[in-house]
């Protein structure tokens, strides 16, 4: 559940219509306490928040707006009870054109670049499974409080895809380079409990509630704080990261549609697919 608002007339909902969403309602919805200038953002794409090409350029919009909204800082989270978000839409990956997989795939550039280079405090409430660009969007934030009993990490080589340059460095900038080396190249889930013990998220909680609470404690200590210095400090320690993204970004979209359109991981993913579906039966 979402912090209660004391007074919901300060409660501002941004929402917006999307087109070719199976979700109920807007596939990102905000809702700006205007008494702390907390914006939660909620990702609604039901109904595992797999990150499709329209959903990415939404929630780039959001942080855009946020950005002009001068808000104070920015919860990240879902309405799901068991998912946070399940990564890449895999349906993107299936015989896509080149040209949608290369749009696809520098909407993931930029939610991350956009995610990660925000100017306000960001926290990632992970309040469900965050496998692949689920732990991507985790990562991009600046503190992360994850619900016990999830799993999260970068699963990617597990799928048979390469973990980019620039994913691997947040990674590695976030648990170190010797975690960060074995977990990309294992494709490991940790347990809730395991992340905390390698620094992958920063706190636990036993439920959303609970999260939330401590979502808003990491957030107040800026609130005597100039954002100015905050602000800057922070984009000097990550601005040249996205920038080395940016630089190589062609190279990097050329490497995934050769991943990607290349017969044996067609294959690979097809099965993969199928597994996702046996485990249900
Ligand atoms: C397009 C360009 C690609 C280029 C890639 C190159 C490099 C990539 C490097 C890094 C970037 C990131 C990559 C990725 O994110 S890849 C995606 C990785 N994600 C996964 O492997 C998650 C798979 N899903 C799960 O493990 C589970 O679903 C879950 C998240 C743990 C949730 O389990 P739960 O039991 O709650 O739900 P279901 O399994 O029943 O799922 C419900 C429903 O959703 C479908 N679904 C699940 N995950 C995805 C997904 N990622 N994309 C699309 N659809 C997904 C699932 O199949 C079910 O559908 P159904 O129709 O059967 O109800």
């Amino acid at each position: 559940m979402l912090r209660k608002i004391a007074n919901p007339a300060r409660l501002l909902t941004f929402q917006r219509t999307m087109a070719s969403t199976a979700s109920t309602g807007p596939l990102v919805r905000t809702e700006l306490d205007s008494q702390t200038g907390y914006a939660t953002v909620i990702l609604n794409r039901a109904p595992v928040n797999s990150l499709s090409l329209e959903f990415m350029a939404e929630i780039i919009k959001t942080v855009d707006e946020l950005e002009r909204s001068k808000i104070r800082g920015m919860i990240l989270t879902s309405p799901s009870s068991k998912v946070f978000c399940a990564g890449l839409d895999v349906l993107e990956m299936v015989n896509p054109s080149e040209d949608r997989l290369r749009s696809v795939w520098r909407n993931l550039q930029d939610t991350w670049a956009k995610l990660y280079g925000t100017s306000f405090p960001t926290v990632a409430l992970i309040n469900g499974h965050a496998p692949a660009g689920g732990c991507l969007l985790a990562l991009t934030c600046e503190y992360r409080i994850m619900c016990s009993n999830f799993s999260i990490g970068l699963n990617e080589t597990q799928l048979g895809l390469a973990v980019p340059p620039w994913l691997q460095k947040t990674m590695r900038n976030t648990v170190g380079s010797r975690e960060a080396e074995i977990a990309c190249i294992k494709g490991t889930m940790f347990s809730s409990e395991e992340a905390l013990k390698i620094g992958l998220v920063d706190e636990l909680a036993a439920d959303k509630g609970e999260a939330m609470h401590k979502a808003c404690n990491y957030l107040d200590t800026f609130k005597n704080m100039s954002p100015y210095a905050r602000s800057a400090t922070k984009l000097l320690l990550r601005n040249k990261k996205i920038e080395d993204m940016k630089r190589a970004r062609e190279d990097d979209i050329d490497r995934v549609v050769k991943n990607v359109m290349n017969s044996d991981f067609q294959a690979g993913l097809a099965a993969y697919l199928q597994s996702l579906k046996d485990r249900k039966k």
